[in-house]
């Protein structure tokens, strides 16, 4: 496995604060991830300084083969290099079908959704009903996405992100709001994904980080705490006492 994200001794600090404190941490490509961490941990803020949303006060990231820098890079310019993000909310355009939110994101790779035509191709359809497959939507294609219940839009948007190719994708706390059987889907659609692309999920759920089965990184203070699986992290004394042993740890 090849490193395709190097987070080296990144800091940031708000008003003094210092949330994330000298961090470190290697992605491979492809790979499922999780980062875990009491409230306040540095997570959002971690996803933020990758995104380019937050600059770092010190640091180095690389991406990719060619180690590109993404210090000073802007957004959208990190977003164009395949670094896609899914925030905890679902965005998708509710009054189009799912086939239309789907063609839109196909249509457009990496750029926003200007564009609300979409010329049917064979290889685009065909491109879109295995994403639909992927996202377990198939039976709903020709449905406003606004009635889809708030675990099949999540699964929408991951679905038009990974209709753009990312690289690198990012997501926040999938498993809120949905039911154990949406969770349990989603599970499987993160697995699914992370077969093609990196991806690292955020989240507070540990049944759902569990049946992910991958790699966690804990995070504690704006630093990596413990590394690797689930069952050897929650052994460790220090993440009990700071996290796990916590009655406020996950919402
Ligand atoms: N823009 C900001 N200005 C000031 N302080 C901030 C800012 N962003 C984050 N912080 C602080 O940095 C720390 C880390 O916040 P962050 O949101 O990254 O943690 P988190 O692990 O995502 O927490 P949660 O699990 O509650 O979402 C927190 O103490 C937060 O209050």
């Amino acid at each position: 496995m090849t490193s395709l994200l190097e987070l080296s001794g990144i800091s940031k600090s708000f008003d003094g604060f210092q949330a994330i404190n000298n961090l470190s941490l290697q992605i491979g490509e492809p790979e499922l991830r999780a980062v875990i961490g009491p409230n306040g941990a540095g997570k959002t803020t971690f996803m933020d300084i990758i995104t380019g949303k937050t600059k770092p006060d010190t640091g180095t990231i690389l991406f990719g083969d060619d180690n590109r820098s993404l210090i000073g890079m802007s957004e959208s310019d990190i977003a164009s290099l395949g670094i896609g993000r899914k925030f905890q909310k679902p965005t998708v355009f509710e009054a189009q079908t799912v086939r239309e939110n789907l063609a839109m994101a196909l249509k457009n790779p990496r750029g926003p959704f200007s564009v609300l035509f979409y010329r049917k191709t064979k290889d685009g359809a065909a491109r879109l009903d295995s994403i639909a497959e992927e996202i377990n939507l198939t039976d709903h294609l020709q449905r406003p996405a606004g009635e889809l219940s708030h675990g099949q839009k999540q699964w929408l948007e991951i679905g038009m992100l990974l209709a753009q190719s990312p690289r690198l994708l990012l997501v926040d706390e999938p498993a809120a709001g949905m039911t154990a059987h949406e969770r349990e889907h989603t599970t499987d659609i993160l697995k699914r994904a992370a077969q093609t692309c990196a991806v690292i999920v955020v989240e507070h759920d540990m049944e759902f980080v569990r049946r992910l089965n991958c790699k966690v990184t804990v995070l504690h203070e704006g630093s990596v705490l413990a590394e690797g699986s689930l069952d050897h992290v929650t052994k460790n004394p220090t993440v009990i006492d700071v996290y796990l042993g916590r009655t406020d740890a996950g919402h």
